[in-house]
């Protein structure tokens, strides 16, 4: 049975045309998925964030007062409701992240063992930046270093390189020399659509801030060719039902996240992000720099949540900012259910050397954020795989 999910009035029917893919829908009944149902409300007296909403229509348009707001919003908090109606771009993120969702549905219900062939940062060659693409099994990474407690969340990274390459023939496929199960490969159109549009809609959000910077758009545009190497990908996060009503249980550990620019769809409550903007790009225990409390971020349908990452801080030398968000359980009856995610990381090319962009609002002068260390000029596969090791994670041995 094909339900109503809650973000817009789509219906997975309309989506996919092809009788084909209704058959593949079909044979894989979705059973306690809460995507697809009433979403209990969140208690009223949570401490939320009053994020703005940004309408992706009037930044199309060059609405000038909808511009000015981003600038503002990304040189403070750096977080922002995306209204994605009205345009071909925002309809297909509004409707392809269920669709998306369903395939990571599909994913994780496999064997633990068989998710594990996929696992994150197995390929590479020995001594070369991992890539961050494949499963992440709930608990790799320690999420509170004072207790030793680990992360309750699972997820899978889907390279852009891979499902837009192309090509038809999933043989010739793995330009980054991963392989994909079946659900994802089955819908390698629908990602590439969705990663397509996540780009442009980052694209288009890049180009407007570096231009108030007195930068030529065309400079991060040429750091962010979709048809080039990079480290972009869609993440689909599983967070379990919560197990204990008192204990914060750690989805997605306290983090900013380390590319240029982030488009997240989430249908539970659970994304906190810090109440002060932290202005320190890299953190090596990965904690707040600054004193604050987390707050609660409210899904609004109808709507994406866009953040910056480190890399917009250091092209810009510290003019934009990355706000630090963690994902804990939803309280009360949301937090019940499974809880899935939806990410799209614009991240630089990789042979892009992260380096501050030169122009008028851009200081010039070398500003350190990396915890002191000499600032060493990394390409951005390097920069992102250190980001990765400093966050705690760990990569097995390549094959
Ligand atoms: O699941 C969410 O809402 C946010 C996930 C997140 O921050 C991340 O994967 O970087
Ligand atoms: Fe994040």
């Amino acid at each position: 049975m094909l339900r109503r999910p809650l973000t817009s009035g789509y219906t997975i029917s309309k989506y996919n045309t092809t009788s084909r893919k209704q058959h593949l829908l079909q044979a894989h009944p979705l059973h306690n998925s809460v995507l697809f149902n009433n979403i209990p409300t969140l208690p009223p007296d949570l401490p939320t964030v009053p994020l703005e909403t940004i309408s992706l229509s009037k930044l199309l348009a060059r609405d000038a007062e909808e511009q000015a707001r981003v600038f503002d919003i990304c040189k403070g908090r750096g977080f922002f409701y995306l209204d994605l109606a009205g345009s071909p771009a925002g309809e297909t993120i509004l409707h392809g992240a269920d669709a998306i969702a369903r395939a990571g549905e599909r994913t994780f219900a496999l064997p633990l063992e068989e998710k594990l062939g996929y696992i994150m940062g197995a390929t590479g060659a020995p001594g070369q930046p991992r890539q961050l693409f494949g499963y992440k099994k709930v608990g790799a990474t320690v999420a509170d270093k004072a207790t030793g407690a680990r992360d309750t969340a699972e997820f899978f990274n889907v390279a852009k390189d891979d499902m837009t390459a192309p090509c038809s023939d999933p043989a010739d496929m793995p330009r980054r020399g991963a392989s994909w199960p079946a659900a994802i490969l089955e819908q390698r159109e629908l990602f590439a659509g969705y990663m397509r549009a996540a780009h442009s809609i980052g694209m288009l959000i890049l180009g407007l801030l570096v231009d108030k910077l007195g930068v030529d758009p065309q400079e991060i545009w040429n750091r962010h060719r979709l048809e080039e190497l990079a480290g972009d990908h869609v993440r689909i996060t599983r967070g379990p039902p919560r197990d204990k009503e008192e204990m914060p249980e750690i989805q997605t550990p306290s983090h900013c996240d380390f590319g240029t620019i982030t488009l997240l769809m989430n249908w539970l409550g659970g994304l906190q992000v810090w109440s002060e903007s932290s202005r320190s790009a890299t953190l090596t225990d990965g904690q707040p720099d600054v004193p604050g409390e987390w707050l609660w971020v409210v899904p609004k349908p109808g709507c994406a949540i866009i953040n910056l990452g480190d890399a917009a801080v250091k092209f810009t030398n510290g003019v934009f900012c990355s706000g630090r968000h963690r994902v804990i359980p939803a309280p009360g009856p949301q937090g019940k259910f499974p809880r899935y995610s939806v990410v799209y990381f614009v991240r630089p090319e990789d042979n892009v050397i992260m380096e501050a962009l030169e122009g008028a609002g851009i200081p010039a002068e070398k500003k350190d954020f990396s915890g002191g260390e000499a600032e060493e000029k990394l390409t951005a596969c390097e920069w992102i795989y250190r980001q990765a090791l400093n966050l705690g994670n760990q990569f097995p041995d390549p094959k």
